[in-house]
This record gives C-alpha cells, sequence and structure tokens, in this order.
C-alpha cells in the first residue's frame, strides 16, 4: 500500500532531514540498463515538469504524500532484501534533502539509482552510481488537448524547462548514465537525435549510443501493445537501445510495482 494511505505521518515538512514520499516499495527494476535487478523504490512527491503521460499522477498532477525523516526511510530501505535503490519521484532532484539521502545510501554501501527528468543537477560531491536520464521531448508536453485536467495551464511552463542541455551535459559528465526517452512514435526521432547532438557538443565526455535507450510510451499493458513493436524497430533502425517496461508488462499498472 502506498505510504501515504498506510502510514500515520504527518502531511507537513517535520524538523530536519525529511522528505515528502509518495510510496516505497521493492520490486524489479523494470526499466533500463539494470532491467530484472531486485531494487528498493522510493518515490518522493513533487515535479517541476507535468507530462500528460505521467505514470505517477500523485506526485505530479495531485502530489499526495507522507514526510519521512531520512532516518525512517534509511530504516525501511534496509527492512527489505535488496542493495540496489532507486530514488524516483516525481522529480527527486528537486529536495535538497535528496542529496543527503544519496550520501547516507552510499555510505552503506548501497547501489544507488536515480530517475531523474535531467533538469536539475545535484551538488558536484553527491555520490551517485547510475543517473538515469530521462529528457523529455515535445511529445510530452500538456497541451490543452492531452491535458488530464484538461486545462493546458502547465503547457507553457512545461514547454521552458523540459530540456537543459547543460544539465543534461552535466550529468553525463559526471556520473555514469542512461538516457531513456519515452517515445510516442517516429515523430519523436528528429527531436531525440537533436537533444543527443546538442548534448554531445556540450560534453566533455564520449556518449556512446549504447548509453541512448527508446522507451516505449504506455501506462498499461494495452497502450504498450500499442506502442512497443514500433518502439522496438525505431531503436534498431536507428542504432540505439530498445527498453521494455518490464513491470507494466508484469502488474499493469498496480501501484507498488
Ligand atoms: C515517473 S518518472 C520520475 C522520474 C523523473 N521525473 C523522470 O521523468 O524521469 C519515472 C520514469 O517513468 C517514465 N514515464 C513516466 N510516464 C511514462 C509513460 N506513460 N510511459 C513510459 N514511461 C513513462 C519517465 O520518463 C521516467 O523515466
Ligand atoms: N518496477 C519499476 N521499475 C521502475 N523503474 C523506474 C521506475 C520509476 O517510476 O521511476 C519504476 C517503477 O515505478 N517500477
Ligand atoms: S518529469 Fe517525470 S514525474 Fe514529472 S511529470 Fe514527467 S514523468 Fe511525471
Ligand atoms: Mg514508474
Amino acid at each position: 500500500m502506498p505510504v501515504t494511505s498506510s502510514v500515520d505521518r504527518p502531511d507537513s515538512a517535520p524538523e530536519g532531514d525529511a522528505l515528502p514520499i509518495n510510496e516505497l516499495f521493492v520490486s524489479l527494476q523494470g526499466e533500463g540498463t539494470l532491467a530484472g535487478v531486485p531494487s528498493v523504490f522510493v518515490r518522493t512527491s513533487g515535479c517541476n515538469l507535468r507530462c500528460w503521460f505521467c505514470d505517477s499522477y500523485h506526485t505530479s498532477w495531485e502530489p499526495t504524500h507522507a514526510w519521512m525523516t531520512l532516518d525512517e526511510i534509511v530504516a525501511e530501505i534496509g527492512s527489505f532484501d535488496a542493495d540496489h535503490v532507486v530514488l524516483t519521484g516525481g522529480e527527486p532532484l528537486v529536495h535538497d534533502s535528496a542529496q543527503k539521502l544519496l550520501r547516507q545510501l552510499d555510505a552503506l554501501g548501497y547501489h544507488t539509482t536515480v530517475e531523474t527528468n535531467g533538469t536539475v543537477v545535484p551538488d558536484a560531491e553527491t555520490p551517485l552510481d547510475l543517473a538515469s536520464v530521462s529528457p523529455k521531448l515535445a511529445s510530452s508536453t500538456p497541451t490543452v488537448e492531452k491535458d488530464p485536467k484538461g486545462e493546458g495551464e502547465w503547457a507553457d511552463r512545461h514547454e521552458e524547462r523540459r530540456i537543459d542541455i547543460d544539465a543534461l551535459a552535466t550529468l553525463a559528465e559526471r556520473y555514469d548514465r542512461q538516457f531513456k526517452f519515452v517515445v510516442t512514435g517516429p515523430d519523436d526521432m528528429d527531436e531525440i537525435e537533436s537533444v543527443l547532438a546538442d548534448v554531445r557538443a556540450a560534453a566533455h565526455v564520449e556518449i556512446p549510443d549504447t548509453d541512448v535507450l527508446l522507451m516505449p510510451e504506455g501506462q498499461t499493458r494495452e497502450r504498450l501493445a500499442e506502442t512497443r513493436t514500433v518502439v522496438a524497430e525505431l531503436a534498431l533502425e536507428h542504432g540505439y537501445r530498445y527498453t521494455p517496461r518490464l513491470h507494466v508488462d508484469l502488474w499493469n499498472d498496480a501501484p507498488e510495482t
């Protein structure tokens, strides 16, 4: 059960280091180069973007959470039998305490992944084993027609914020990383090529095609049935990797999976 509905915790920030947590659970990593690895997921609430397709609606469009101190989070992570931790959201890096949590987890020997939209860069000394960066394409913008609330009031802000080439280049320079693009169809490919060209020009490190993954858009098995083959063929055609959404194949859109 999500933290918000299972635990009686304060819904305003407590004293000291704490994070607004939407859910905390163990599952198999469903996406990317570590797909299949048992991992504890820590999902913070709050995001600086509003993708129309966001599969974590209650961290972005209608955020819900319970505040947990870092000590409580670390203790709960320790109750599961897994040595990989995935910090996600929402956008976890909008919270300064996320960096403190990464430092604590590193000191305890965990392998850490951060799932990020690539618009926020942690402090240079923040330890991180894998930056799993998912830059947001124009096809993610919540236009009036696509906005789940039907208002389109986030479209301009989302559009202004969604790509920050310097931030993407800095993440690539500092960390082991994967660039995991959510693909809705062939029309997304030109923008993917252009974002990659800009990041490669700005970064002082090489970014091989093996660091680039195409992931089909889809919160449900039904939607993935429409997108996965198209996206797999685009990966083959362009020489990028394909990543499944194993958790959706296995558990559809159930919470805590
Ligand atoms: C909910 S986001 C949280 C982390 C961060 N805000 C981000 O977008 O990368 C976690 C991952 O789910 C992906 N995602 C969200 N909604 C999706 C959808 N409908 N289909 C495919 N991937 C989706 C994101 O692109 C990201 O890789
Ligand atoms: N199983 C599973 N794998 C995931 N990989 C990234 C996820 C995310 O929401 O960030 C995610 C998720 O929500 N579940
Ligand atoms: S950036 Fe991530 S959490 Fe934020 S709205 Fe988009 S998919 Fe959801
Ligand atoms: Mg997810």
